[in-house]
């Protein structure tokens, strides 16, 4: 696939449990492209962390290749690694990860200073993602003053912020409350079809999988199944 931008290749993860062996992740070969949405489904215990701790690059595989960019992640410095995967892959995650101390501005503004962005051009950037998610009078609140909506939409705004080409979310409504959640995928939603963002969404909730364009489905480690979602569904049906 011309537009693979992560390829996995036979991958196995095992973790060690004393005695015991526990392959969390059994010979998956599965290709990421351009803008795609994807959601890895599966039960609790599925493996669905795992895989999406590999897909980000977070950790490498027992056996088998993952390549970020047609790169062989396990051939990378871990100094290259890091800063290919925060120039490609912005991260959301369920508990939003936010710094308590900081403003919303504050937040999506760490990775373009950890990037050394001029500040005009980073105090810029960050209100336009800022405005992006909804949040242009929130600004200077800080994560407890904000509610857990708008915490996640900051820190999608966040990952936003070094215009990375995938977006990994990892259950990134189970937080939220349904009202709140639905503003939470509608912007993922836009990502994709309006910016072409590449989305990978981990979720055992069917009816937030209902949003991607892909379902790939894991369960006791194994894939299961993997094709288009025939039933795509978008936030205004
Ligand atoms: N660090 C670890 N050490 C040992 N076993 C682990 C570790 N992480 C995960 N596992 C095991 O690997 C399997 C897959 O776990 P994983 O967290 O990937 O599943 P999941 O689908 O994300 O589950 P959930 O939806 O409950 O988060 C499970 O049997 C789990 O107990």
């Amino acid at each position: 696939m011309e537009n693979t931008l992560i390829a996995f290749q036979n991958v196995w993860k095992t973790y060690q449990m004393g005695e015991f062996q526990v392959n969390a992740l059994k010979n998956v070969s599965v290709k990421l492209g351009k803008g795609e949405f994807t959601a890895i489904i599966g039960p609790s215990g599925s493996g669905k962390s795992t895989m999406m701790n590999l897909v980000g690059c977070l950790d490498i595989p027992s056996r088998g290749k993952i390549f970020l960019k047609g790169r062989d992640i396990s051939r990378l410095q871990e100094s290259d690694l890091a800063a290919l995967r925060g120039r490609t892959i912005g991260f959301v995650f369920q508990q939003y990860n936010l710094i308590p101390g900081m403003t919303a501005l504050e937040n999506v503004l760490l990775p373009l200073e950890i990037q050394e962005i001029e500040d005009r051009t980073a105090e810029k950037k960050a209100k336009e993602l800022l405005e992006l998610v909804g949040l242009s009078d929130k600004m200077q609140n800080k994560p407890a003053q904000l509610s857990g909506g708008q915490q996640q939409r900051v820190s999608i705004a966040r990952a936003l912020a070094c215009n990375p080409e995938i977006v990994l979310a990892d259950e990134p409504t189970g937080a939220l409350d349904s009202i709140t959640g639905k503003e939470v995928i509608s912007i993922l939603y836009r990502l994709w079809k309006e910016k072409g963002k590449t989305v990978v969404m981990v979720t055992h909730d069917m009816h937030l999988a209902g949003f991607a364009s892909r379902h790939i489905r894991l369960k006791d480690g194994e894939m299961i199944s993997d094709g288009p979602n025939k039933a795509q569904i978008s936030p205004e049906t």
